[in-house]
């Protein structure tokens, strides 16, 4: 049988954080974040280089801490260091496997790793390593979508890959509108107009302005990442009008 090849050759993917608690109801199960680190390493198999953009919802979402008072901004670094924990799981699965691996912070944590560069992250992507972005973009006010959205423009990636909760883009909140019914494929434009919430609009303009397709599947089943770089399984996909 031919060799599977990947659609594109780099992608960035933005991976839950909420993804990585498993059936906990917050967290780390070791399990999932192995089962997903496993995921990462069979795509980067295919040949593609791989960059993650992680979330940090298994452990806190700024808007919530906001919510119960902690100052914006300050609920926000919280976050961004959520992901970071997030990401130094994922190196360590990734590694456990006998890949290489690299996170990099937005926000810099030297003790912990190494700082994000674009020069950096291209430098390890080149070399075969599957690197970790944490941090989002580094700024209070913004989510890890948009770090996706943003790292995928800045390190030249193909398509953002979006591994979430839900298989795709519905006309309204799946999870809050059972008569939802699911997009195969829609354009920046319509997803920003109808205001799809399943990522944020600054992520969505970013892509459309930079004509990043973005992939939006869902990570429970095993091996969705790398189902979805060969173009199978279940999924929206968003493109340049
Ligand atoms: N139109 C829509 N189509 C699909 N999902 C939608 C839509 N509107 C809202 N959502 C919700 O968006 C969620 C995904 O977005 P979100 O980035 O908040 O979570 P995530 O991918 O789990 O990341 P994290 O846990 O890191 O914050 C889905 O779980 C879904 O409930
Ligand atoms: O650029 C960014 C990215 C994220 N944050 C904060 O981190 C949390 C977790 O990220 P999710 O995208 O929600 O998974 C987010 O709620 C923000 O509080 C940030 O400040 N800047």
């Amino acid at each position: 049988m031919a060799p599977q090849s990947p659609q594109w050759k780099r992608v960035v993917v933005k991976l839950s954080g909420e993804a990585l608690q498993g059936g906990q109801t917050h967290g780390l199960d070791g399990q999932t974040v192995d089962r997903i680190a496993a995921d990462l390493v069979s795509a980067a198999e295919l040949g593609a280089e791989i960059a993650v953009v992680v979330g940090g919802g298994n452990f806190f979402r700024g808007i919530q801490g906001a919510d119960k008072g902690i100052e914006r901004a300050r609920a926000d670094s919280i976050g961004m260091l959520a992901t970071v924990m997030n990401a130094l799981a994922m190196e360590h699965a990734i590694e456990k496997l006998g890949q290489p691996a690299r996170a990099l912070s937005a926000v810099a944590m030297p003790t912990l790793c190494q700082a994000y560069s674009r020069q950096a992250a291209l430098h390890h992507l080149g070399k075969g390593r599957i690197v970790m972005l944490a941090g989002g973009t580094g700024n209070p006010f913004f989510t890890t979508d948009t770090g996706a959205a943003l790292r995928g423009a800045e390190l030249s990636c193909d398509a953002i890959m979006k591994a979430t909760q839900v298989d795709g883009i519905y006309t309204a909140d799946p999870k809050k509108d059972p008569t939802a019914t699911r997009y195969d494929k829609l354009t920046h434009d319509e997803a920003i107009a109808k205001n799809l919430a399943v990522m944020d609009t600054a992520a969505f303009a970013l892509a459309r302005e930079n004509r990043i397709p973005i992939i939006v599947f869902s990570i429970s089943e095993a091996g969705a990442i790398r189902a979805a770089l060969e173009g199978k399984g279940r999924a929206t996909v968003v493109l340049p009008a």
